[in-house]
């Protein structure tokens, strides 16, 4: 900004507003200069429609009286305009034309004075753009001209700034002069309030000072101390302007979005409002159309009360007609009529009926001789099914011998084909023997007679008749004395280790006894027809008779086990017994003995146990009792008396089953079905405990054992065999052609009485033969579920017995007798108070060479237990001799 400019500017402004020129006068002379400079009407049009409306309507009547003040700021009130046209046109094109006016005429205000401009600091008072001077300094610079700012004072009363405007000193006596005639001067008109309500600035031409009062040098102290003060206002304003202008943008674009939200909003909406429109009309539809059916149901419901109510008037109007006494003689008549019709019917039916009895009682006499015929043909087909049943019976019990007899051969067969190989093992090692003897013998005879000619040939001329002397003789008869007597010695010796042996055998039994050790044997069957081609054994038992070993298909030798005896398959029936019979003996003695046998199924336990056949194969069973008869006979000479009853019981799906349930008590020979005993009831049977804690099985048949007549007793044993094998549950499996499908006990109940002394000993003998372990791939079984569910019951009672042993084993304080049936049955036998021996029957294939070990491994863990020293059960009763 020139200060020069300003000052000349402000000299022209005051010179002229000397002058009496009034305001279109200025502007005419405006025009005029402006087209002699060359600017178009057009180029200068904002400006001078700015000015043309500025003067009317803004109050920083300064510029403008700078304006009119001289031709001479026209050129730069033109360059101040250049220099701002060309940043604010586009805006001065959208500003409303009164505000085009205020800055036209900032534009073209003088440097030096404030200006309004929008290209710097600015401040929005509602509709106008006020800018205010750059610097102090300008400010000072003008201070020092003449400058005319009545205008501007003037509308500062008005404007804006109004307030700021500082009170004239009162020293200042030319102003409060001009002030005084201003206010009694007439007003010009004012022009109107903005159409924005904005405040009106009244530009004053009459405001003018005379140019005789020195205002300037009057007022200059004043004004600028006001100016300073206006400036400082307008940087605040300035300040907040930008403030306003930076804090605007966020908040249009604010706007915007909520703009843009609402009108979103909006369109939801209406889309919402035009769906609860159609709503609200299908509603109404169907509320009208309710209302219709309401109507129509009431109307209905009215008519239907209406005839409700004819009906029941019409009822009652006819009730008495039906009590009339014409219409109950119609229906006394009716009913005779129908009276008489049923009469003669009843008559009919009499005469049919009498017709009928006539004929039944010949149907009847027919019917009678009918069945006399059949009676005495019902006779002779009773006779016939007698026969029949007879028959049937004997053709079973054909059959059960058959099968007995069948096992006996097998069994036979097999332990003669063992006894054979062992005999054939036996010759070929004899045989080897004597080849070795022979070879040594002869080695010796050659020597010998090598001797012979040596000795000869030394004896020259002897002869071989001299060389025999009588004393030769006699040593010969003393060395056939003396081997007599080295045979006899043998022999005596023989004897004794046979003796010492069975000693030997006995002391162990005796300290296995007191050590309370259960014992167990091993017996290895012989192989069967069914066992395939393959002869080599899986099982090796010692010649020692107590240990053995297992061998798998590579010939491996898996382990080696001993116990208290091993059978090879050679060992018979007998053989095994006799290593029995003195535990079996101890049941005399009135110990509780348990022997049962183990072992997968087709192992061989119900042949160590019953037996096969009735001869040489029977089992312990026939044995044990046998010998338990023949032992009573000979207790009997010792003024000993004892009875004995048998039972025999199975837990099959871990239910008991008495298996003599239709003997007779004293061991007849059952009839072979319940359809002869249909009275006799299966009970169920029950472990219970007696008065000294003994187990005992409630209902359970007993079978008297006839003690003093051993053959009468062994034929009641018999029965009693056959009996249970009839009704135990057995089957065919791909394992055994009789398999057991149950564990089996019999029980032998021994009470012995002596008469001499009172004693009174009860001893028990449990012979039991456990199902057979077995697994379902090989017995088959897993194909039946009836067979399924067997296995299944068998192997987990086989698992409680080896969890009782386990826990015997480790002297564990609780034993999970009650596991099973099993368990909890042989209670007695296996917690200390009775003798135990379990037989591990063990199959010589090379397929069951698994089976086999695991049988072992249990043997050898049951070996281990010790259940602690026996009870002998003795009483003494009264009425003994002594
Ligand atoms: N030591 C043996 N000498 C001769 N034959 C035997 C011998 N052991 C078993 N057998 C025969 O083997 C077959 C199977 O024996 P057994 O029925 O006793 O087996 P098991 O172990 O009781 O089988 P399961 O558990 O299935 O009842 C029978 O025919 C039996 O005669």
């Amino acid at each position: 900004m020139n200060n020069t400019t300003g000052r000349s500017a402000l000299s022209d402004r005051t010179n002229s507003a000397g002058g009496a020129k009034d305001r279109r006068a200025l502007l005419a002379e405006w025009k005029s200069k402006a087209k002699s400079r060359g600017g178009s009407e057009n180029g200068a049009g904002p400006a001078r429609s700015s000015l043309l409306g500025g003067v009317r309507r803004t109050g920083l009547g300064g510029g403008v009286t700078r304006v009119s003040g001289g031709a001479a700021a026209g050129s730069k009130r033109k360059n101040a305009a250049e220099t701002t046209s060309t940043a604010t046109t586009s805006r001065w094109a959208t500003s409303r034309t009164s505000r085009s006016a205020s800055s036209a005429m900032a534009r073209t205000a003088p440097s030096g004075s404030f200006k309004i401009a929008e290209d710097e600091g600015e401040y929005e008072s509602r509709s106008k753009k006020i800018r205010f001077g750059d610097s102090t300094e300008e400010l000072g610079d003008t201070s020092t001209e003449p400058m005319s700012t009545t205008g501007g004072r003037g509308c500062l009363k008005k404007g804006r700034f109004a307030a700021a405007e500082p009170e004239p000193a009162p020293s200042n006596d030319a102003v409060s002069r001009a002030l005084e005639r201003r206010r009694t001067q007439p007003q010009p008109q004012q022009q109107p309030e903005g159409e924005d309500g904005d405040e009106e600035i009244v530009f004053d031409d009459t405001m003018n000072f005379d140019a005789d009062e020195d205002l300037d040098n009057v007022e200059s102290a004043g004004l600028k101390s006001k100016l300073r003060e206006l400036q400082k206002t307008c940087a605040a304003l300035q300040k907040q302007a930008v403030k306003l202008k930076m804090a605007k943008a966020p908040l249009e674009a604010r706007m915007r979005q909520n703009e843009d939200n609402w009108r979103k909003e909006k369109s939801k909406l209406t889309v919402e409002i035009e769906a609860l429109k159609v709503a609200i009309q299908e509603a109404d539809q169907r509320f009208r159309s309710l209302e219709l059916q309401k109507q129509s149901v009431e109307e209905e419901n009215s008519k239907l009360t209406l005839e409700n109510r004819r009906s029941n008037s019409t009822v009652t109007k006819d009730a008495p007609v039906d009590n009339s006494a014409w219409s109950r003689q119609l229906a006394n008549d009716k009913e005779i009529e129908e009276l008489k019709e049923k009469l003669e019917a009843t008559k009919e039916e009499i005469q049919g009926l009498k017709l009928d009895k006539i004929s039944l009682e010949s149907d009847c006499h027919a019917s009678n001789m009918e069945l006399d015929s059949l009676n005495k043909k019902f006779a002779s087909m009773e006779a016939e099914s007698g026969d029949i049943e007879a028959a049937k019976n004997a053709a079973n019990e054909a059959e059960i011998r058959l099968e007995v007899l069948t096992r006996e051969h097998i069994a036979t067969t097999a332990q003669l084909n063992a006894i054979n190989m062992e005999l054939a093992s036996t010759k070929s090692t004899s045989e080897a023997t004597i080849k070795e003897k022979e070879t040594a013998w002869k080695t010796e005879e050659k020597q010998l007679r090598f001797e012979i000619s040596v000795l000869r040939t030394r004896g020259g001329n002897v002869d071989d008749d001299d060389l025999i002397r009588p004393d030769d003789v006699e040593d010969e008869a003393v060395l056939r004395a003396r081997i007599e007597e080295r045979d006899r010695t043998i022999a005596e010796l023989q004897e004794q280790v046979i003796k010492g042996e069975k000693l030997r055998r006995k002391m162990h039994n005796r300290i296995q006894e007191l050590r309370g050790n259960i014992r167990v044997f091993v017996r290895t069957r012989p192989f069967l027809p069914g066992d395939g081609d393959g002869v080599d054994s899986a099982v090796d038992v010692s010649p020692d008779g107590q240990s053995l070993q297992i061998y798998d298909k590579t010939g491996k030798a898996e382990n080696n086990f001993s116990f208290d005896k091993a059978f090879p398959p050679s060992s018979g029936q007998d053989a095994v017994f006799e290593e029995v019979s003195e535990f079996v003996q101890s049941a005399l003695d009135g110990f509780h003995v348990c022997l049962f046998s183990y072992g997968q199924t087709g192992s061989g336990k119900t042949h160590t146990m019953q037996g096969s056949g009735n001869g040489q194969m029977r089992g312990i069973i026939p044995r044990a009792v046998e010998q338990i008869l023949e032992q009573v006979n000979l207790l009997g000479g010792q003024n000993w008396k004892y009875t004995m009853s048998a039972s025999f019981l199975e837990i099959y799906n871990e239910e008991l089953k008495d298996l003599l349930v239709n003997m007779g008590p004293n061991g007849e020979a059952a009839p072979n079905t319940t359809k002869n005993n249909p009275n006799k009831k299966n009970p169920k049977l029950a472990i219970k405990r007696n008065a000294e804690g003994k187990s005992f099985v409630d209902n359970l048949s007993a079978i008297n054992i006839d003690t003093t007549d051993a053959d009468l007793g062994m034929q009641q044993l018999e029965n009693v065999m056959n009996s249970a094998a009839r009704t135990r549950s057995v089957a065919c499996t791909n394992m055994n052609a009789q398999s057991s499908r149950s564990h089996s006990v019999f029980m032998l109940h021994l009470t012995g009485y002596n008469t001499e002394d009172g004693t009174v000993i009860s001893g028990a003998l449990n012979l039991c033969d456990l199902a057979g372990s077995e697994r379902l791939d090989r017995s088959g079984a897993g194909a039946d579920a009836k067979r399924l569910k067997e296995t299944q019951a068998i192997n987990k009672s086989l698992s409680c017995l080896g969890d009782v042993f386990s826990s015997l084993a480790s002297g564990n304080s609780h034993v999970p007798y009650r596991n099973s049936k099993l368990t909890y049955l042989l209670q007695d036998c296996l917690s200390g108070d009775g003798k135990a021996l379990m037989f591990v029957n063990l199959s010589p294939t090379m397929q069951s060479a698994h089976e086999s070990l695991c049988s072992l491994r249990f043997a050898q863990r049951v070996s281990q237990v010790e259940l602690g020293k026996p009870t002998k059960h003795v009483q003494y009763k009264m009425g003994g001799k002594k």
